[in-house]
């Protein structure tokens, strides 16, 4: 494990396997507030990767850097070996994004919408058909095709998002935030198919505040608190002799006091005195 923002290069993961991501000394502030302090990190190909950290961390700021929606104030970013603000193009055909606040085509159909995803990442008509037939099928979309997505439910919205970004078949897969608002049945789904997706090869790479989530699914970890990455590495190293990953994590972000905080809420009880 590398703690406290550790250097892209030297760390787990890249003697072993090729980095899919690479950033150097990324920076981001709004107005006074620093989101983004000088983050370094190599985030190995083909594993399932875990980005976590408190309310306010700087994980959305992160991705949208990464994934090139959001200008750097300072830094780079690299994709399978190219920068993704000096080279778009390539990076973005690498890559498929899920991002907070997903905005759709709101009046198309969500089989009109793959089909229209499909044709701007320059598919061929008869592939794009066949691909979003078996995306909205394994998702579980099939009824659900001829309806608009302005009338898709939270969840329905995540997996026709994630059917978008799949849909080119990306290498890296980037997923802000991917099992909010979902229910057991669709998270599993979604799950299901992340699976798939990395046991081809593929790097998935999503932020979350859920650390069972975390635990159960990724092999590899990076924790990130106050715009600073605190701890990354394998999952098993990260956690370390900590119980659980969640014990692992409210320490790395110095947590702990806060998590004990209630008990100063003694006037806090419903049916007690006032
Ligand atoms: N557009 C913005 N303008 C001003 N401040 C912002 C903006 N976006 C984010 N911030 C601030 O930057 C910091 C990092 O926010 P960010 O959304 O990246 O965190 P996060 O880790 O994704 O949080 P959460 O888990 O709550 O979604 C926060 O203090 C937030 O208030």
């Amino acid at each position: 494990m590398t703690t406290e923002s550790s250097g892209a290069g030297e760390q787990a993961g890249t003697a072993e396997a090729p980095a899919a991501v690479r950033i150097h000394s990324l920076w981001k502030k709004y107005g006074d507030h620093t989101a983004v302090a000088g983050i370094d990190l190599a985030l190995p190909a083909g594993r399932f990767i875990g980005l976590v950290g408190p309310n306010g961390a700087g994980k959305t700021t992160t991705l949208s850097m990464v994934t090139g929606l959001l200008r750097p104030d300072a830094g780079q970013v690299e994709i399978g070996g190219h920068d993704v603000w000096r080279d778009p193009v390539a990076v973005k055909s690498r890559i498929g994004v899920l991002p907070e606040g997903l905005r759709l085509f709101e009046r198309l159909s969500g089989g009109e919408l793959l089909s229209y995803i499909g044709r701007l990442r320059g598919l061929p008509g008869d592939e794009v058909d066949k691909r979003a037939g078996q995306l909205l099928d394994v998702l579980d979309l099939s009824g659900a095709r001829n309806k608009l997505v302005v009338d898709y439910s939270t969840g329905m919205r995540k997996k026709i998002g994630l059917a978008a970004a799949l849909l080119h078949n990306p290498e890296i897969l980037f997923l802000d935030e991917p099992f909010e608002g979902v229910d057991p049945v669709s998270a599993q789904t979604i799950r299901g198919v992340l699976e798939r997706y990395t046991g081809s090869g593929a790097t998935v790479i999503f932020s979350s505040h859920v650390m069972e989530l975390v635990e159960s699914l990724c092999d590899w970890v990076a924790v990130m608190a106050g715009g600073k990455i605190r701890a990354d590495g394998p999952i098993g190293e990260v956690r370390g002799d900590a119980p659980s990953l969640q014990d692992a994590f409210l320490e790395l972000v110095g947590a702990g006091s806060r998590a004990r905080a209630g008990q100063d809420l003694d006037w806090l009880g419903g049916g007690g005195a006032r």
